[in-house]
C-alpha cells in the first residue's frame, strides 16, 4: 500500500490515496499500526482519501488510537493540497466530504503547488455536551465541570466532531497530560472529547495546546482551533477574527457575522511518500 505523509502546523496524519488504490482492510487496526512513532509510520492518525459521488473527494478519518473521527482541520486541508497537487482535482476551489458534511475549501498555491488553505467549517453547534446540571437545550457559554478535585470552566463547541474549551492562565504540561486525559473521558461527554487549553494573549490572539480525543497532545487542531474561535466570542473575550498560536504553527480563524460560518485558514505540507509492507 502507498501512502504520504503530510502535516498542518504539524499535525501530522498518514494520508492513503484511494482513488489509486483500494479502500484498506481493518482500517481501524491499521491507524495503530501505521501511526505508531516506533513501530509504523508515525503520526497522529490515519486518513484515507477516497472518491465520494458528491464531492471531489471524501476524507475518513482515524485517530492514533484507531477510533473514527467525523472530522479534521488540519487534515482536510492536507486532503486538498493532496488532490490539487496530484493532479485528481485541479481546481481553486474544492468540495470535501466528511463524516456526510460537505464542505467547501479553497487553495492558494505558490510554483504551482498548494500551499495555504481555506476552508470553510461550517456552523459551530453548541452544547454538544451532556452537561448533568443543564437542561437540554439550555444556551450554555461556560459551565463548571469537575476533574482532578478542580473546577473548570468548558465551552462546548462541535465542529462536526466535539470539543471542550478552557480559558487558562497558562496551557501548562500537568494541565494538558493530567487534566486533558481525564476531561477527555469525563461522564459529561458519553463520545469522549477533544480538548483545548487556551491563553488568551490579546483580542485577537491566543495560544492554544490540545489534547486529542484519540490521539493524545498533538502539535496543532484545526476543528479545535475553530472551536476556541467561536468560544472566545461567546465568552466576551475575543474579536471574531483572531490568530491561533499552537504549538506547530498558526491558523487565522474567523466566526462570520454574516453567515454563521467559520473559516479556517492554514498551511499544507507534504513530506514524503512510501509502501507500507506489513499486514
Ligand atoms: N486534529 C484534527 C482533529 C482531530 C479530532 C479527533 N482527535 C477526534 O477524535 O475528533 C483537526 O485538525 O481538526
Amino acid at each position: 500500500m502507498q501512502f504520504t505523509k503530510m502535516h498542518g502546523a504539524g499535525n501530522d496524519y498518514v494520508y492513503v490515496d484511494c482513488f489509486a488504490q483500494p479502500i484498506p482492510d481493518n482500517v481501524e487496526q491499521l491507524a495503530r499500526q501505521i501511526a505508531d512513532r516506533h513501530c509504523g509510520v508515525g503520526g497522529d492518525g490515519l486518513i484515507l482519501i477516497c472518491p465520494s459521488e458528491r464531492a471531489d473527494a471524501e476524507m475518513r478519518m482515524y485517530n492514533a488510537d484507531g477510533s473514527y473521527s467525523e472530522m479534521c482541520g488540519n487534515g482536510i486541508r492536507c486532503v486538498a493540497k493532496y488532490l490539487y497537487d496530484h493532479n485528481i482535482a485541479k481546481k481553486e476551489t474544492l468540495a470535501i466530504e466528511s463524516a456526510g458534511s460537505l464542505l467547501t475549501v479553497e487553495v492558494f498555491t505558490s510554483a504551482g503547488k498548494v500551499n495555504r488553505v481555506r476552508v470553510d467549517m461550517g456552523e459551530p453547534v453548541l452544547n454538544a455536551a451532556r452537561i448533568p446540571t443543564l437542561l437540554p437545550g439550555d444556551p450554555v457559554v461556560e459551565v463548571p465541570l469537575n476533574a482532578l478535585g478542580t473546577l473548570f470552566r468548558v465551552t462546548s463547541v462541535s465542529m462536526g466532531n466535539p470539543h471542550c474549551v478552557l480559558f487558562v492562565d497558562h496551557p501548562s504540561d500537568e494541565l494538558v497530560f493530567r487534566a486533558g486525559p481525564i476531561l477527555e473521558r469525563h461522564e459529561a461527554f458519553p463520545n469522549r472529547v477533544n480538548v483545548e487549553f487556551v491563553q488568551q494573549l490579546a483580542p485577537d490572539r491566543l495560544k492554544q495546546r490540545t489534547w486529542e480525543r484519540g490521539s493524545g497532545e498533538t502539535l496543532a487542531c484545526g476543528t479545535g482551533a475553530s472551536a476556541v474561535c467561536v468560544a472566545g466570542v461567546l465568552t466576551g473575550r475575543t474579536q471574531r477574527k483572531v490568530t491561533i498560536e499552537l504549538l506547530g504553527g498558526e491558523l487565522e480563524l474567523e466566526w462570520n457575522e454574516t453567515d454563521n460560518h467559520v473559516y479556517m485558514t492554514g498551511p499544507a505540507e507534504e513530506v514524503f511518500s512510501g509502501e507500507w509492507n506489513q499486514s
